[in-house]
């Protein structure tokens, strides 16, 4: 038939990072696309899919998507993980590209339909000190955002997490470091956690206790400084505090949440429901940070959302720069559609980027919407895509003082 997989391409490409996006086309010359982009570690998926599973797609009708995902979970006897999962993602989300496509239907429309007029994003703001994160705050109002993430450098802590070393008017910072493991070697949780309440009583007095305000713990606390964090900024309303500790250990969040009743968001790194399954039942996340690109898909977030929305848990897809527009462009066709969403992260990316990507989203008046071309809404330019070769990047490491390895 038609819709039988004539080919699958890994396509590599580095405007201002690497991203590694997958193209399926049928017999009809029908294309889908599915962003397969692992931060640090892409050729690794670029590899799984190329050596692994594209010999394994040639011939599948592409109509068979539920099946093709069984097929390479399954299949691939090894389970879950990043890699796997990632993949599986870019299959997904490009089968899933093609049927709509066939249907003459942007994406949402086989999803169920919008469930709200637009998808509500934050977008990123960060300084290397207070007055430098005021006028990030500042910049991202006056760009249309209605949520802010904040994060600060911390006084006598020379290297921090996601503050944008860029000039002022570009939010994002790139944290994946090319050709060398940036190692920061400078963490004091203690410090960190006198600074931050400091940080939300700042932004509050400056902008007021209506303005949706997230922050990113980034996964460095211990259980108990995550519940005295929460505890901490209580008094500011966080809309969430995301990653406060390690969670492959998803009992640890049983601590935090006997102590606080800040919103927790989790799961950004983790790749199928099964990494969920108690945060969820047990009612010890509010949102879950899990993106299309690295949980197997729409089918396989889908399935994390729909079992999220039993026990009152919300989305909130994880959607920094090393989430393609490809990637991006599913979260959002996702996000409209399903009941249980929350917020969706926009980091904008670099200009160059849409040289290789030509999306449909648009955003506007703090929300997003996927746009209404059949499919994704996304198109590849292989010409632009050549002038951007890959080069290895890492994402850098932490240490403490004392040179331990911490999380970073
Ligand atoms: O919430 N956003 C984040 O935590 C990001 O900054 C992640 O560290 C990077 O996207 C990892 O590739
Ligand atoms: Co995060």
């Amino acid at each position: 038939a038609g819709t039988r997989i004539r080919s699958a391409e890994v396509l590599i490409s580095s405007p201002s990072r690497n991203f590694v996006t997958l193209r399926i086309t049928t017999e009809d010359g029908v294309t889908g696309l599915g962003d397969a982009t692992l931060n640090g570690r892409e050729l690794s998926v670029a590899s799984y899919l190329q050596d692994h599973v594209a010999p394994l797609l040639v011939g599948l009708d592409a109509h068979r998507i539920e099946d093709t995902w069984q097929l390479l979970y399954r299949g691939a006897y090894w389970r879950r993980g990043p890699v796997t999962m990632t993949a599986i993602a870019a299959v997904d989300v490009a089968l899933w590209d093609i049927k709509a496509k066939l249907a003459g239907m942007p994406l949402h429309q086989l999803l169920g339909g919008a469930s709200r007029d637009g998808v509500l994003v934050y977008g990123h703001a960060s300084g290397r000190d207070l007055d430098a994160l005021h006028d990030s705050v500042r910049e991202r109002i006056a760009e249309g955002f209605h949520a802010v993430r904040i994060q600060a450098a911390v006084p006598g802590i020379r290297t921090v997490y996601g503050v944008s070393s860029k000039p002022t008017g570009r939010s994002s910072y790139e944290p994946a470091q090319r050709a060398t493991l940036a190692v920061e070697t400078e963490w004091d949780t203690d410090r960190y956690l006198r600074f931050v309440p400091d940080m939300f009583d700042s932004v509050r007095q400056e902008f007021g206790v209506e303005l949706p305000l997230l922050h990113d713990g980034h996964h460095r606390m211990t259980p108990i400084q995550a519940a005295r964090l929460g505890k901490d900024l209580e008094p500011y309303r966080p809309f969430w505090l995301e990653d406060c500790t390690p969670a492959e250990n998803q009992e640890a969040l049983r601590l935090v949440r006997q102590h606080t009743t800040t919103p927790l968001a989790i799961g950004e790194v983790m790749n199928t429901v099964w990494d969920f399954q108690t945060l969820i039942r047990e009612h010890l996340i509010d949102f879950v940070r899990a993106s299309a690109a690295h949980t197997g898909g729409i089918t396989g977030l889908r399935r994390v959302f729909d079992y999220a929305a039993l026990y009152g848990v919300r989305s909130g897809s994880h959607g920094a720069t090393d989430i393609s527009p490809v990637g991006m462009a599913a979260a959002l066709h996702l996000d409209l559609a399903i009941n249980n969403f929350g917020i969706q992260e926009y980091m904008q990316h670099d200009p160059l980027v849409a040289e290789v990507f030509h999306s449909a989203y648009t955003f506007a008046d703090g929300c997003m919407h996927p746009g209404d071309d059949p499919g994704l809404g996304v198109t590849y330019d292989d010409a632009a895509a050549d002038r951007f070769a890959y080069e290895p990047a890492y994402l850098p490491v932490a240490r403490r003082v004392d040179g331990t390895v911490h999380d970073w």
